[in-house]
C-alpha cells in the first residue's frame, strides 16, 4: 500500500464506501483490462484537461492561502507538475490523434466536470488552507493509488502512458509530498492530535464530497 502520511490514511478509511466506488469505478478497471472504448478514453481525456486547468487555479489558491515559506513552497510546487507535467500527457495523446492543443483547450465542459473543480475552488475561497488541502486531496492521491495498482494488476497495454504516468517516481513523489503537507498544515493549525478537533469531521465531510465528485467523473467520462 502506499503511504501518502497519516492523515490522508484517516480520511481516506472515514470515506470508506465512497473511496471504494472511486478507486475501483468500472472506468479505472476497463483501463486495466483494456476493455474500455477508445472513444471514452479519450473523452474523458479532453475533459480531464479542462479539468486540470480549473484543478491548477486552486492549487494556486492554495499558495494564496499558505501562512509558511514551506507550505507555499509545496503548493507551488503542485501547481508546476500540473501544469508542466501531468498536463503534458493528455496534450500528447491527442496530438498523436489528431486533436490541438486549441482545440483540446475549446472543449465545452461537462456539468459533472465543472461541479467538481468549482466546488473545490469554493471549498478554499470560503475555508482556510485545511479546508482547500480536504478537497484537493482524494484527487491527487486517488490517481496516485490507482495508478500503482494498474501498474501491478493490468493485462492489456492499451492505456500503458495513462497507467505509467500516475504509477512513475514524480507523481508518487508529488503525492507524497502533499500528504506531507496535509499533515503539517493540520499540525500547524489544530494540534498534532488534529483528529480529535471539532473540525476534523467537517475535513472529512469534504473529503467524502469530493470523493463522490471523483465518482461522477469516471461515469461522466463512461458516457461521452
Ligand atoms: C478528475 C481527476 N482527478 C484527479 C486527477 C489527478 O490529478 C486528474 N487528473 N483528474
Amino acid at each position: 500500500m502506499n503511504d501518502y502520511g497519516k492523515a490522508f490514511a484517516l480520511m481516506r478509511d472515514a470515506a470508506q464506501g465512497s473511496w471504494r466506488d472511486y478507486s475501483r469505478h468500472a472506468f479505472v478497471e476497463g483501463m486495466k483490462d483494456g476493455t474500455l472504448p477508445h472513444e471514452a478514453f479519450l473523452h474523458y481525456l479532453r475533459q480531464d484537461y479542462v479539468f486540470l486547468i480549473h484543478f491548477s487555479r486552486a492549487w494556486a489558491l492554495a499558495v494564496v492561502k499558505s501562512e509558511t515559506h514551506e507550505e507555499m513552497l509545496a503548493a507551488s510546487r503542485t501547481v508546476n507538475g500540473l501544469i508542466s507535467e501531468e498536463m503534458k500527457l493528455h496534450i500528447g495523446i491527442c496530438e498523436a490523434e489528431g486533436i490541438s492543443q486549441d482545440q483540446l483547450f475549446a472543449t465545452p465542459e461537462r456539468a459533472e466536470n465543472l461541479a467538481y473543480t468549482r466546488y473545490v475552488l469554493e471549498a478554499g475561497y470560503s475555508g482556510d488552507l485545511l479546508d482547500l488541502l480536504a478537497a484537493l486531496v482524494p484527487c491527487v492521491m486517488g490517481y496516485g493509488e490507482i495508478g500503482t495498482r494498474l501498474a501491478s494488476q493490468a493485462t492489456s497495454e492499451t492505456y500503458q502512458d495513462w497507467i505509467n504516468t500516475y504509477a512513475g517516481e514524480d507523481y508518487q513523489g508529488a503525492c507524497k509530498a502533499v500528504g506531507e503537507l496535509l499533515d503539517s498544515a493540520l499540525t500547524r493549525r489544530i494540534g498534532a492530535d488534529f483528529q480529535a478537533s471539532p473540525r476534523w469531521y467537517r475535513l472529512c465531510r469534504t473529503f467524502r464530497t469530493a470523493t463522490e465528485l471523483e465518482v461522477n467523473f469516471w461515469q461522466m467520462g463512461l458516457t461521452p
